[in-house]
């Protein structure tokens, strides 16, 4: 099967790519954990779809399943529901060497990892992630949370996933909304880091949203990559590692004062990847012409480019406790070029200038 490998040293980890072949999952999943022990965690739309044909896998691999099912949706990712699920767990009978599997999109993968980080100090933890989102970024680097009201990701732990599966042929039941999401961070690999990505989607934007497996397959795949190089380079993001954040600062703000619920996390990056580049240029980083391209192909997936009916006060108070902000300056991932991108401490007049 084909795979890649993080490199992180004695936590490294491979990525497999499959297409619907959850039944070769028990086999897999045996050869990464210690034992036999294990609870999958996903929620009310994916297990009528998925969790069947896991569960009888990893049954035919002789493992003893618990699970446990969750509402569908970011407001999901709290710290209560993550209490409900570590007492499910120790209920489970759960031990040091039994695994946590999650299955689903995002949501799931965070909070499952979040329990998987915790319970015990840490058990081994499995992603099978079913959003191309969660395929493309969640499930890849062990960034591990659940959300504060007023928080994104506020209580949180890095957590490496011991493997990661994708099977690509899940996207199929996924709605338009939730792909458009994950493209949303795919593209943010081709502007900060690989702009031959970028290049890609623009020139097979209709042939990824019809769903093209070797396209998709391709896009996920080089996602998959760099994002692994850039967590291997720094894992618990001390520095290179908070580019991945672009367009995260204004997208979590956005996210948060809205209650989790108007935009899903991949519109907020794609809204905040949008006011990041005007910010970009209104400082003279980029050009007219960059802008423009980045905003078109945004546009163009039909992604949304702006929020509404927030206060610019309010995002500007919300960004100040971002987590890349330091002794009380808001940092931002800005572009600098084709590809590249760097951390910058933005003035809090600088930003209010850009938001409406
Ligand atoms: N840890 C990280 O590094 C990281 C990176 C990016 C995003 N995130 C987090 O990921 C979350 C967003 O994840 P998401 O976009 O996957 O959202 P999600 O987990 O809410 O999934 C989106 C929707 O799709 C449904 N779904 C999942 N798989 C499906 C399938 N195959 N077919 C049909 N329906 C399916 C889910 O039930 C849900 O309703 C956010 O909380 C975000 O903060 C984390
Ligand atoms: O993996 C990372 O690092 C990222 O920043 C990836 C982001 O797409 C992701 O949304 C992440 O959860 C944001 O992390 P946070 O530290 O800003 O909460
Ligand atoms: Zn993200």
């Amino acid at each position: 099967m084909d795979f890649i490998t993080i490199d992180l040293k004695e936590r490294s980890y491979p990525i497999y790519f499959a297409y619907d072949s959850f039944d070769k999952l028990g086999e897999i999943v045996k050869k990464h954990v210690r034992s036999s022990k294990t609870f999958i965690i996903t929620d009310f739309n994916v297990y009528p779809l998925y969790f069947e044909k896991l569960n009888e896998s990893l049954k035919k691999s002789r493992f003893d399943v618990s699970y446990e099912v969750i509402p569908a949706g970011e407001t999901s990712k709290t710290m209560e529901m993550a209490q409900r699920l570590l007492e499910k767990a120790y209920d489970y009978g759960l031990l040091r060497d039994s695994s946590v599997i999650a299955l689903g999109g995002g949501v799931v993968g965070d909070i499952a990892g979040f329990v998987a980080a915790t319970y015990m100090r840490g058990i081994d933890f499995v992603q099978i992630p079913t959003t191309l989102l969660a395929q493309v970024d969640s499930s890849v680097g062990g960034k591990v949370a659940v959300n504060l009201k007023k928080g994104k990701n506020i209580i949180g732990a890095f957590h490496q996933p011991k493997m990661v599966y994708i099977d690509t042929a899940v996207l199929n039941t996924l709605d338009k909304r939730e792909i458009l999401g994950g493209l949303a961070e795919i593209i943010k690999y081709g502007i900060i880091w690989d702009f031959s990505l970028f290049e890609y989607i623009e020139s097979n934007i209709y042939e990824i949203l019809d769903l093209e497996e070797d396209k998709l397959r391709h896009i996920i795949k080089k996602s998959c990559e760099i994002k692994g190089k850039i967590v291997s380079l720094d894992e618990k993001e001390e520095n290179l590692r908070s580019i991945l954040n672009f367009g995260h600062t204004i997208g979590h703000a956005i996210e948060a004062l809205t209650g989790y619920e108007r935009y899903i996390h991949g519109e907020a990056v794609a809204i905040g990847m949008v006011y990041a580049c005007k910010l970009a240029l209104n400082l003279g980083y980029i050009d007219e012409k960059y802008f423009e391209r980045i905003f078109s192909l945004i546009q163009r997936t039909g992604l949304p480019t702006d929020y509404e009916d927030l206060h610019k006060e309010d995002i500007v108070e919300a960004i100040k406790l971002d987590k890349k902000s330091r002794e009380a300056k808001i940092n931002f991932v800005l572009l600098r070029g084709l590809g590249k991108a760097e951390v910058t401490t933005v003035k809090e007049e600088e930003i209010l200038k850009v938001l409406k």
